[in-house]
């Protein structure tokens, strides 16, 4: 009888590309808050387009395209973004979703890469979930997506730059993001379990890996390892730091401050986008950190902002923000207006 069962799904699945669990699963919804979904289908989304990202790496033909100076495109930026505004779109047709690649939004996508299951530890948060956030709209959200981040370094094989970051914004704010590790434990060599996964929420916390201090007596700052300038190497300076760690990836150094591994992320340049800082800010804020442009304001994240952070970035988590910004130089400030 259960095989017979499993047919009628099957087939039911391929005629309608709808599966009666997903229907059911969308039943039983009806109290969770479209926050609390949207996150809770980003996760696997972001899962998804991890494996792409390693797929197109194994295969070994990455499809470069230079969309600018020292700005690269590849097919597994192309693959990813398809597959999470792809997902998400079938699940949330009315919220805006805003990616960085340009792809044809006409163009056929495999039915494999849609993805439209929901991570249950993160619905069971509906019992604890933020009352700011309960009666969200579609239309005061704006999801930033950045398929794949750090793609000159995923080009170069420094794997653990590379995350995949989905943003979360409510009226201009970033208030939930997912960021996945897709090379996460690559080093531990053959038969490892790759990836990982962070997410959060503010009012709620962030969840998926194992916060730490950063070490005492010490300022390590993080920055730029592929877009520096003199601006950028002085306003690190003036922060005063005991190390300087250089890498790629905004939310790789985001990762790196909520993990302990640095004081500060520092980076007096235009270079970055809403779709890197977006899910970096929310989690961090998540926790008690906070991520400003360098004059202290904060990013805004609403459908008409412009794309590019033109006052740089300011990240921090257990130091005092308001003493780094102190240190910038007022010709750093000068140089970069919002
Ligand atoms: O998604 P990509 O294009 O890899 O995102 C870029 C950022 O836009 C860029 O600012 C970062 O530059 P830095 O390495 O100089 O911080 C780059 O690493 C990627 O995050
Ligand atoms: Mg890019
Ligand atoms: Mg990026
Ligand atoms: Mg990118």
């Amino acid at each position: 009888m259960l095989a017979f069962h499993s047919v009628v799904l099957y087939l039911y699945e391929k005629m309608t590309g709808d599966s009666p669990v997903a229907k059911r699963r969308r039943s039983d919804m009806e109290g969770v808050p479209l926050l609390l979904k949207i996150l809770a289908s980003s996760v696997p989304v972001a899962d998804k387009s991890g494996g792409l990202i390693r797929d197109v790496l194994e295969k070994g033909d990455l499809g470069v395209v230079k969309k600018g100076w020292n700005d690269l495109q590849t097919e597994a930026d192309r693959a990813a973004q398809r597959c999470i505004v792809a997902s998400l779109s079938k699940s949330f047709p009315n919220v805006t979703i805003i990616g960085e690649e340009e792809t044809d939004p006409n163009e056929d996508i495999k039915p494999d890469w849609v993805e439209t299951s929901l991570d249950e530890n993160i619905l069971k948060h509906v019992s604890n979930f933020p009352e700011e956030w309960k009666d969200v709209k579609d239309e005061d959200i704006v999801i930033w997506v950045d398929p794949l981040d750090g793609t000159a370094e995923y080009t170069q094989g420094l794997l653990d730059h590379v995350t995949v970051l989905i943003g979360i914004a409510v009226k201009g704010k970033a208030v939930a993001g997912v960021i996945h590790q897709p090379y996460y434990n690559y080093k531990a060599g053959p038969g490892a379990t790759l990836g990982r996964t962070i997410w959060g929420m503010v009012g709620l916390g962030a969840f998926g890996y194992t916060q730490k201090q950063p070490p005492k007596g010490k300022n390590i700052i993080t920055t730029t390892r592929s877009h520096s300038n003199k601006v950028v190497t002085d306003s690190v300076d003036a922060c005063e730091p005991t190390e300087v760690i250089r890498v790629g990836g905004a939310g790789h150094k985001v990762l790196l401050l909520i993990e302990g591994e640095v004081h500060a992320y520092v980076f007096a340049s235009p270079g970055c986008k809403k779709w890197d800082t977006c899910a970096p800010e929310a989690i961090l804020t998540a926790i008690g950190g906070k991520l400003t442009d360098i004059h202290g304001s904060k990013l805004q994240y609403h459908k008409e902002v412009q794309h590019k952070n033109t006052a740089g970035v300011l990240a921090t988590f257990s130091v005092d923000h308001q003493w780094y910004l102190d240190k910038i130089p007022q010709s750093a400030k000068d140089a970069l207006k919002p």
